[in-house]
């Protein structure tokens, strides 16, 4: 039954590394675009333009439903917030410029982290 335990406790400590990076995500001053799902109804042709909408809030609640198999699907997650930003954004836009300051700083974290 090691083994069984083994697998278990790596999710688990993968988990907890999930949780560790999206505190820090979320605590960075350019963090305030990416909270909360962008409003549809407010943001005119983000439905349209945008295929699969994610954000920080999102990502919060599928770690605590356990959603994330592995470390690398919740990478995925991170970097879909970015890249709908850049899609959505033009680069010299206050919020364009958000995300790709946050995209560098949860860049760093990883490498940080191995
Ligand atoms: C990520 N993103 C956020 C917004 C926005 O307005 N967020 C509300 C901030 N309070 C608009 C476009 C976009 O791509």
């Amino acid at each position: 039954c090691y083994k069984i335990a083994q697998i278990s406790k790596d999710d688990n400590s993968q988990l907890a590394v999930c949780r560790v990076l999206l505190a820090e995500l979320e605590a960075h001053k350019d963090a305030w675009p990416f909270l909360t799902p962008v409003n549809h109804k407010v943001i005119l042709g983000y439905r349209k333009v945008i295929k699969r909408p994610m954000d920080f809030s999102t990502i919060k609640r599928k770690l605590n439903n356990n959603l994330y198999f592995n470390l690398d699907t919740f990478i995925a997650d991170v970097n879909l917030v970015f890249d709908n930003c850049e899609k959505f954004n033009e680069d010299d836009s206050d919020i364009g410029q958000a995300g790709h300051n946050m995209r560098k700083f949860f860049h760093e974290l990883l490498h940080l982290k191995k």
